[in-house]
């Protein structure tokens, strides 16, 4: 049965990432739900926009709609809070009638440059809030992210290169006989030295990409020696494992997270009372 109460504290944080869209659905500071969809053509957000409460929207987007055990008698148009890297995205969102857009100048870090990601920045600074600074993030995702916060709330910085998933596609795209190796596929290491195209690509990007993360974590240690490392992102289970394997030692001081986001957007949000 659904509640017939009415729960007005109802938010949705909304993370419009370069490969599809992330969502929380949370009640005060209670992290509810978490799912993932596609981004969402004009179409779809003009639909949502008319929907007065979760229970009416597409079943793309909000996949518990038809789900009896989930309580969702919400106020009119629950309030969306949305960070983006995406800036077209975030446009066709404004069309929704409670939207908010999360920017840099809300994350409490000190010595942010202009242009810097707002899912790092949160990210970083949701991690933070949780474990503690010094603190790195390593963000496996449609980029390869590291970000990281000194004792005193700043940026020390970080790096961006292309993630695994975009490591295979641009050598498959970029190139006359390379196949697209698709990261789903992939379950355990390859053979270091591969005797099949598949296997070459996959030794080569998942190995290089497993010493130059261990480099990061190395010079991370050498600045912060007991800084702490967060990680994150669609491919982290896969960098996990692999981690595992190789340097069991440093897997397990990683600290596995993939809500960091939400975390970092919950800490915001909650400054403003309404919603706790
Ligand atoms: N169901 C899935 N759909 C798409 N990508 C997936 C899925 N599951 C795992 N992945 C992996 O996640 C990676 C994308 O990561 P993620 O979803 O965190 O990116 P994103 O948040 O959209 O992008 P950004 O890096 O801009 O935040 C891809 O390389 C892919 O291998
Ligand atoms: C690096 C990505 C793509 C990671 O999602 C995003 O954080 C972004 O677009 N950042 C802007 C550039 C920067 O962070 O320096
Ligand atoms: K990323």
């Amino acid at each position: 049965m659904k509640s017939q109460k009415r729960i007005e504290n109802i938010w949705l944080a909304l993370e419009i990432g370069n490969s599809r869209l992330h969502w929380a659905l949370f009640k005060g500071e209670t992290l509810d739900l978490t799912w993932d969809t596609e981004h969402v053509p004009k179409s779809v957000i003009q639909q949502i926009a008319q929907c007065h409460t979760l229970d009416d929207w597409p079943t793309t987007v909000f996949p518990f709609s038809q789900q009896k055990e989930i309580v969702l008698e919400t106020s009119t148009h629950p309030p969306i809070f949305i960070a983006s890297v995406v800036p077209s995205q975030t446009k066709l969102w404004q069309i929704y009638p409670n939207v908010e857009i999360i920017t840099l100048d809300q994350v409490p870090l000190l010595g942010m440059y202009p242009t810097l990601g707002i899912d790092r920045a949160l990210a970083l600074w949701g991690a933070g809030k949780i474990w503690g600074l010094p603190m790195l993030v390593i963000d496996a995702g449609t980029t390869l992210t590291f970000t990281g916060a000194d004792i005193n709330q700043c940026l020390v910085g970080g790096a961006i290169l292309p993630g695994l998933g975009l490591q295979f596609s641009t050598l498959g795209q970029k190139t006359g006989q390379l196949p697209i190796v698709e990261t789903k596929v992939i379950t355990s290491l390859p053979p270091r030295f591969a005797l099949n195209t598949p296997e070459a690509i996959q030794s080569g990007v998942i190995y290089t990409l497993i010493a130059g993360i261990k480099d990061f974590i190395e010079a991370w240690w050498s600045l912060f020696p007991k800084g702490k490392i967060a990680v994150k992102g669609g491919d982290h289970t896969l960098l996990i494992n692999y981690f595992q394997a190789l340097y069991p030692e440093i897997a397990a001081s990683l600290i596995v997270e993939p809500n960091l986001i939400f975390w970092g957007m919950r800490e915001i949000v909650m400054e403003n009372s309404k919603y706790k």
